[in-house]
């Protein structure tokens, strides 16, 4: 089955090829496009970028959308982790929890799918349990650096890719968009 991933996030489509492999019924093509988002949950966020796609694709298109949330904000910055990243880095991200004492959080990865445009999306979510540490680790993708899942003493930044993406929010949502896919086959 032939799918496109719309994201402008090389790191995004870079782990999500990798998650899916080559043995994957999906064969994976792409494109680079930066879809407006609009305000609202990650749900609504998602599902709206997934009509966009739809429509500009006009066939079976995958969009996700990535979700950084502390339990101490009530889940904030959520989906607008991206512009808090921009503005203040992993480190600034990190310190805004200095006052509280839980730094726990979830990293979490909103798929939506749609078989082509007039479609109403389907939807798939991954939660990767940590904590909020100071930054540790190469800067290569956004809030890696800053982010400890549990169980591991590693950041995301530290591990091996191979490690991330068998524990990442972005493969446990991966997992059930591939089961999801292979009951349409049946
Ligand atoms: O350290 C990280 N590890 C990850 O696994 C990860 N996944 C996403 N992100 C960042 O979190 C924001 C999400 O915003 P986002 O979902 O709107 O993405 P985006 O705008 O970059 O791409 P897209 O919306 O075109 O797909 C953006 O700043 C992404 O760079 C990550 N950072
Ligand atoms: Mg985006």
């Amino acid at each position: 089955m032939e799918i496109t991933f719309v994201t402008g996030n090389k790191n995004k489509l870079k782990e999500v090829a990798k998650i899916l492999g080559s043995n994957s019924s999906i064969v994976l093509k792409s494109r680079d496009i930066d879809l407006p988002e609009i305000q609202g949950s990650s749900e609504e966020i998602s599902k709206h970028k997934c009509k966009q796609a739809a429509e500009m694709v006009k066939g079976p298109v995958i969009i996700e959308d990535t979700s950084l949330c502390y339990n101490a904000f009530n889940g904030l910055p959520g989906p607008y982790v991206k512009w808090f990243l921009k503005e203040m880095g992993p480190a600034g991200l990190a310190k805004m929890l200095d006052g509280f004492e839980d730094k726990s959080g979830y990293a979490m990865c909103t798929f939506s799918y749609s078989p082509g445009p007039g479609n109403e999306p389907v939807q798939f979510n991954g939660i990767t349990n940590g904590s909020i540490v100071a930054p540790r680790g190469p800067t290569t993708f956004g809030w890696d650096p800053i982010f400890k899942p549990d169980g591991f003493d590693e950041t995301y930044a530290e591990m091996t890719a191979e490690t991330k993406n068998s524990i990442s929010h972005r493969y446990r949502a991966l997992v059930l968009l591939q089961e999801y896919l292979i009951t349409l086959k049946e």
